[in-house]
């Protein structure tokens, strides 16, 4: 038998926060207020009803597949898009309408910006020119050895590599000190490996500095590894924010639920704490009542070698550190991770069993 390690409970906590929608922070930075973007071209608005409070020094992501408005919301708060209606303050400003160097706020955009014919050190100077020439250098040097780069000061940008670049542009909008930074795939133009490092290393800078930001991307593990909360959007609307802990262990919809990480849909009868399913009757992470759609990760499912079993592995994917199966069941294919030790062979019958909390969806 292949038995799995549980690492995670899905059962809620007493104290969870109402689905969806965590509380606000407790010293809020920035609010998003019903932001609307309808483009000329487009049938649907790019965003409806964009709302969330950011914390002091907190990291958010906007995560979405291509097209769903993470970067008109961004470009919005940035002042480079000017909304249909809503508002965006910042420490209680109201500053919808003002343009974006008088916002206050950093950005990183994809491609860096930095300027070609400039030194390293000029080019994170830029933006301190109203300090004096001196207080400049010594500020820009700060900066550049908080980030690794103080050696590489008389480069130009061609002089370096990608992960370096993108380390120079963000040291040049921390030196402005900006109480938010917002950063658009800032990660896209970097190798996997160095994506892995690069992101690690913006998010301790930005909490060693005490600047919130918040990050577009449609790479769900980076959102993950990044953020202290992920605003999932759908379609120009937020459909959840949470912790990365929340939204992976109880997704609002079953959109959530394939979007980040796997998720196995199936049907059932709820009654209270629990459910009824061609599993026979499970228990539920929440309270709901009739008909439900329920979401079930690959790794709270077991799955055990048996010669007379219902089900037939027809897929296998060993990954190192686990395995994830494909097994047919019928009309139904389930995603199974289990560990790397014992190995079920593509063909070999098995049975499924499901070991945790399922979640209902809404
Ligand atoms: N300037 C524009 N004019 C017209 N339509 C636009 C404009 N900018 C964005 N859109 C449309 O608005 C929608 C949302 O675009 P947006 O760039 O915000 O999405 P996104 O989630 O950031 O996508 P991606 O991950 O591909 O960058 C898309 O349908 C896009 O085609």
């Amino acid at each position: 038998m292949n038995t799995l390690p549980k690492s995670l409970s899905f059962k809620m906590p007493a104290d969870a926060t109402p689905l969806g929608y965590q509380p606000a922070p407790k010293n809020v930075l920035l609010t998003v207020d019903r932001l609307r973007k309808k483009f000329a071209t487009g049938d649907a608005p790019a965003v409806e009803r964009a709302s969330f409070d950011l914390g002091e020094g907190e990291m958010l992501a906007l995560l979405g597949p291509s097209g769903c408005g993470k970067t008109t919301t961004l470009r919005m708060i940035g002042g480079f898009e000017v909304p249909d209606s809503g508002h965006v303050s910042l420490r209680g400003q109201d500053i919808t309408d003002a343009a974006p160097e008088a916002r206050g706020i950093g950005f990183v955009f994809q491609d860096y910006a930095l300027f070609p014919h400039l030194t390293v050190l000029d080019n994170v100077k830029f933006g301190l020119r109203k300090m004096t020439r001196a207080q400049a250098t010594d500020r820009a040097a700060q900066m550049l050895r908080m980030v690794g780069l103080d050696g590489l000061a008389g480069r130009r940008p061609h002089e370096l590599s990608g992960g370096q670049q993108q380390r120079v542009a963000l040291a040049r909008t921390l030196a402005m000190a900006p109480p938010l930074v917002l950063m658009d795939e800032p990660f896209s133009n970097l190798d996997a490996a160095m994506r892995v490092d690069t992101r690690q290393e913006v998010r301790k800078l930005l909490k060693q500095t005490g600047a919130a930001g918040i990050i577009v991307t449609h790479d769900q593990e980076e959102a993950m590894a990044v953020a202290d909360r992920i605003a999932v959007m759908e379609a120009g609307r937020i459909v959840q924010i949470g912790t990365p802990d929340e939204i992976y262990r109880y997704p609002v919809s079953a959109f959530v639920a394939s979007f980040i990480g796997r998720s196995n849909l199936l049907t059932g009868n709820a009654n209270g704490m629990e459910v009824a399913t061609e599993f026979g009757n499970l228990p539920l992470s929440r309270a709901a009542n009739g008909a439900v759609t329920l979401s079930v990760r690959p790794e709270q499912i077991m799955l055990e070698a048996d010669a007379a079993g219902p089900a037939s592995v027809v897929g296998r994917e060993f990954r190192g550190h686990d395995q994830l199966y494909w097994v047919q069941e019928g009309e139904r294919c389930m995603q199974v991770i289990s560990g790397a030790g014992a190995t079920i062979e593509v063909g070999q019958r098995v049975r499924l069993r499901i070991c945790d909390c399922v979640v209902p969806l809404a």
